[in-house]
C-alpha cells in the first residue's frame, strides 16, 4: 500500500477529494499525515475527522525559506511516504526540498499552465477576457508552476463569471483529475513514466494512461 503525505495551507478540498478517493479504494494507497504551515487551516480538520494524523509547522517560526524547508522535510520524512502531494500549499519550495523529492511531488495548480503561474490566477483569466480557464496537475520543479504537466482539467469563462463562481467550477474539475493522477502515480508505470518525464521534461500524455491496463 502506497503513502502519501500532504501538504495543506486552506480549505482542504482538494485533500477531502485525495482522502475520499483512498477510502474508497480507487487511489491504491493511504494518506498517512496532513501537514499545514497554517495551524488554522481547515483542511487539518479534514484529516483529523477523517483519522490521518496532522501537524502544523508555521513558516513564521523559521527565518528563512531554506530553514523552514529542512524543518518540512524532517517532519514528511518521519512518515516515509512514497508521494508528497501539494494541495492548495502556498509556500514556495526551495530547489533542496524539490530535489529530495524528485520526481514524486506533484501540484494541482488552478490555470491552464503554462498560462497563468502564480497567484490570483482566476481573477487574470476575468481580466484577460478568457472564454476558457481551468486547472492542472503537475510534477513541482524548482522553477515556479513550471514542471511536466501530467493532467488538464478545462472549464468555460462566462461573461458573468466572477472569481467565486469561477473558483467553484475549477475545484470541480481539480476534484476529478487530482485523484486520478495520484491513482495512477500509485500504480507502479507512472512512477517508472514519472522519472523519465522528470529527466526529459516532457509533458506525459493524459490520453495515453487513459487506457492503461491498469486502470
Ligand atoms: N519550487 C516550487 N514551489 C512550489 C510550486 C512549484 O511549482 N515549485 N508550486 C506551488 C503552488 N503554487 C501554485 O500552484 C503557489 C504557491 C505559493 C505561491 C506564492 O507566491 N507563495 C508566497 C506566499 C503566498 C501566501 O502566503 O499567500 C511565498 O511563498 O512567498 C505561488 C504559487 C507550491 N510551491
Ligand atoms: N498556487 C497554488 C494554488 O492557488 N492552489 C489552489 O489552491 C486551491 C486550494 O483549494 P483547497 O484547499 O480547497 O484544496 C486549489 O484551487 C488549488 O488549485
Amino acid at each position: 500500500m502506497k503513502s502519501i503525505v500532504v501538504l495543506i495551507s486552506g480549505s482542504g478540498s482538494n485533500l477531502q477529494a485525495i482522502i475520499d478517493a483512498c477510502s474508497s479504494g480507487f487511489i491504491p494507497a493511504k494518506v498517512t499525515a496532513v501537514i499545514a504551515n497554517k495551524a488554522d487551516a481547515y483542511g487539518l480538520v479534514r484529516a483529523s475527522d477523517a483519522g490521518i494524523a496532522t501537524e502544523a509547522l508555521s513558516h513564521k517560526a523559521f527565518s528563512n525559506r531554506e530553514d523552514y524547508d529542512q524543518a518540512l522535510i524532517k517532519t514528511i520524512d518521519a512518515y516515509q511516504p512514497d508521494l508528497v502531494v501539494l494541495a492548495g500549499f502556498m509556500r514556495i519550495l526551495t530547489p533542496c526540498f524539490v530535489r529530495h523529492y524528485q520526481g514524486r511531488l506533484l501540484n494541482v495548480h488552478p490555470s491552464l499552465l503554462p498560462k497563468y503561474q502564480g497567484l490570483d490566477t482566476h481573477q487574470r483569466a476575468i481580466d484577460a477576457g478568457d472564454t476558457e480557464h481551468g486547472c492542472s496537475v503537475h510534477f513541482v520543479t524548482e522553477q515556479l508552476d513550471g514542471g511536466p504537466v501530467i493532467l488538464q482539467a478545462k472549464v468555460p469563462l462566462f461573461s458573468d463569471d466572477d472569481v467565486t463562481s469561477l473558483a467553484e467550477r475549477v475545484h470541480e474539475q481539480e476534484h476529478r483529475i487530482y485523484p486520478l493522477v495520484v491513482r495512477w502515480f500509485c500504480q507502479s508505470r507512472l512512477q517508472q513514466q514519472a522519472d523519465q518525464a522528470w529527466l526529459d521534461g516532457n509533458v506525459l500524455a493524459a490520453n495515453g494512461y487513459a487506457n492503461d491496463e491498469d486502470d
